[in-house]
């Protein structure tokens, strides 16, 4: 990492480590996420992507090292609210939309988060609310569907409405774990569309395995093999890199490539 793109990042890892009963899982990260990029985090099973991920989100706490996220400093010191609430939003693999009620009520809980009730009543307020809520809906194609429960919704529309729940609280960055995975390929490339729709408003950081959709939208690489960083750069450069080829998508691991 170059000290120039280091200065200008929104997101600055120096020398993350992770421990488990001293196994290493990351062992001495260091890499950069600047505003407004797609920055991708692979390599095989195990690698350490969804631990720094973690780190990130301050699920983790690191035996080691510096995360330095523009205006804020180290965030390394705060809690995971209070991460949260600095404009990181994590999207897990695991769903978490109340598959009951409607696209829309998914969205107003998701904007209401840790807003005081009376702001949430406020008329104006909440005329501003459904506004950015049908805009957010849009960008990812499902303002058609505000009023169809949420397990009425196809995979892939589910993972957009989880990502739209994140995009209302209007994140610095967004973290997402495997986004295209049990997706087919029309919705692969839409959840690419989006991504790139997105990146306007924020950085986006995805841990992901399907080659094809990384080599399709990605700003940059962040190449992981047994918790340290094997090379990083744009997609094309990584996937021609001889080390990468041998531990990673050589392998036969899962991958599209
Ligand atoms: N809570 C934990 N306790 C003990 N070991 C853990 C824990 N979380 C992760 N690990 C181990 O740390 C290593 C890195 O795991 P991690 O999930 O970060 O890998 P990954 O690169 O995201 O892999 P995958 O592509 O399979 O999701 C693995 O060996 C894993 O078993």
């Amino acid at each position: 990492m170059s000290q120039q793109k280091a200065s200008e990042a929104l997101l600055s890892l120096k020398h993350i480590s992770v421990e488990f009963d001293g196994f290493k899982a990351v062992n001495d990260v260091t890499t950069s996420i600047a505003p407004h990029e797609i920055h991708f985090f692979i390599g095989p099973n195990g690698a350490g992507k969804t631990t720094l991920l973690d780190v990130i989100c301050g699920k983790t706490k690191p035996a080691g090292g510096e995360a330095y996220y523009a205006g804020v400093g180290n965030i390394l010191k705060l809690k995971e609210f209070e991460i949260v609430k600095k404009g990181i939003c994590r999207k897990f693999q695991v769903p978490s939309t109340f598959i009951n009620l409607s696209v829309y009520d998914n969205m107003r809980i998701a904007i209401n988060r840790d807003k005081s009730v009376f702001g949430s009543l406020m008329m104006r307020k909440r005329y501003l609310d459904t506004k950015k809520i049908y805009e957010v809906l849009h960008l990812v194609g499902l303002d058609k569907k505000s009023k169809e429960r949420a397990k009425a919704l196809s995979h892939g529309e589910k993972q957009w409405l989880e990502i739209a729940m994140l995009l209302v609280e209007e994140p610095k960055l967004l973290l997402l774990d495997e986004p295209v995975a049990g997706m087919g390929q029309p919705e692969t490339e839409k959840t690419a569309r989006i991504l790139e729709e997105i990146k306007d408003r924020c950085s986006v950081a995805v841990v992901e395995h399907d080659m094809n959709f990384v080599k399709s939208i990605a700003d940059e690489v962040t190449v992981m093999h047994e918790g340290a960083i094997l090379t990083e750069g744009s997609a094309e450069d990584v996937m021609k890199n001889e080390k990468v080829q041998e531990v990673y998508l050589g392998r036969g691991e899962k991958k599209h490539a």
